[in-house]
């Protein structure tokens, strides 16, 4: 298959996941648009990262389609570093930066992610290269951080340090993990507005429990609930869902 059968970047079509007997993932479908944000919620157990386990190959689906750029990949066929290598980042909870190298270096790194270790550390660093660590540390706010080492960084910066990290690798589709867990208020809103600029030119999903961020973020919101889609749509729309309060928001 190398022509587009779908206009959506992902489509998750009847997956479930099911772990001796308990289906944390049930019918799930879901789809994401090209450079579209997508905020996901829900209540502890209820699949989220069961889902991202799925995308980035780390779970197989017990039954189900999960393909990725329109149509063209079939996801629940391929291991994690081949579906990273199609352009599918994801950003765990905790960051993982280097802490005792420089925020450019660990920048360096990212972009040189495909070389061996000596050529990484010894390849000198190339005009080009510099560029695209200026540009990369421009958009995730850390140009005047860049001779900081990473582990002096606040959590905040170091949230953003390994977005950019992952942006460095060009993802169509970036996955982030509750990426205000821990912020300041200020850093908090400071993501939303970086994430929405990312998603001017990729797709971004974002699991998300703090709502001031996720309305913030003004996207479409999927509500998850006991392995699959219980509502979809605006903030708004979602929160005054029966069921999304009683299982979620009015806890
Ligand atoms: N490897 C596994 N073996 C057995 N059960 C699992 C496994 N991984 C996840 N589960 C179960 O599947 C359910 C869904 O878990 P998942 O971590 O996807 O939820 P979540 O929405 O990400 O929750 P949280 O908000 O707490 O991170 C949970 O009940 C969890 O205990």
């Amino acid at each position: 298959m190398d022509q587009k059968i779908s206009p959506e970047l992902l489509y998750l079509n009847d997956v479930s996941v099911v772990f001796d007997g308990f289906r944390a993932l049930n019918s799930l479908s879901l789809t994401i648009g090209e450079k579209e944000m997508r905020a996901i919620i829900g209540p502890n157990g209820a699949g989220k990262t069961t889902m991202m386990d799925v995308i980035t190959g780390k779970t197989r689906p017990t039954v189900g389609t999960a393909l990725f750029d329109g149509g063209v990949h079939d996801l629940t066929r391929l291991d994690e570093a081949t579906i990273a290598g199609l352009g599918i980042g994801r950003k765990f909870q905790t960051p993982t930066v280097i802490e005792n190298h420089d925020v450019e270096t660990n920048v360096e790194l990212a972009l040189k992610a495909d070389k061996g270790p000596f050529a990484k550390l010894f390849s000198r660093r190339t005009p080009q290269v510099q560029e695209r660590i200026d540009e990369i540390l421009e958009r995730v706010r850390l140009k005047n951080a860049r001779h900081r080492r990473a582990g002096d960084l606040s959590h905040g910066q170091k949230q953003w340090l390994e977005i950019g990290m992952l942006l460095a690798q060009e993802p169509k589709l970036l996955l982030v993990d509750e990426p205000a867990a821990g912020m300041t208020d200020a850093e908090t809103a400071d993501t939303a507005v970086l994430l929405r600029e990312i998603a001017e030119t990729r797709s971004v999903v974002v699991v998300e429990h703090d709502m001031i961020f996720v309305r913030d973020l003004d996207v479409k919101v999927t509500v998850l609930h006991e392995g699959s889609v219980l509502a979809e749509g605006s903030l708004d729309h979602v929160s005054s869902n029966e069921r999304v309060i009683e299982v979620y928001l009015g806890r």
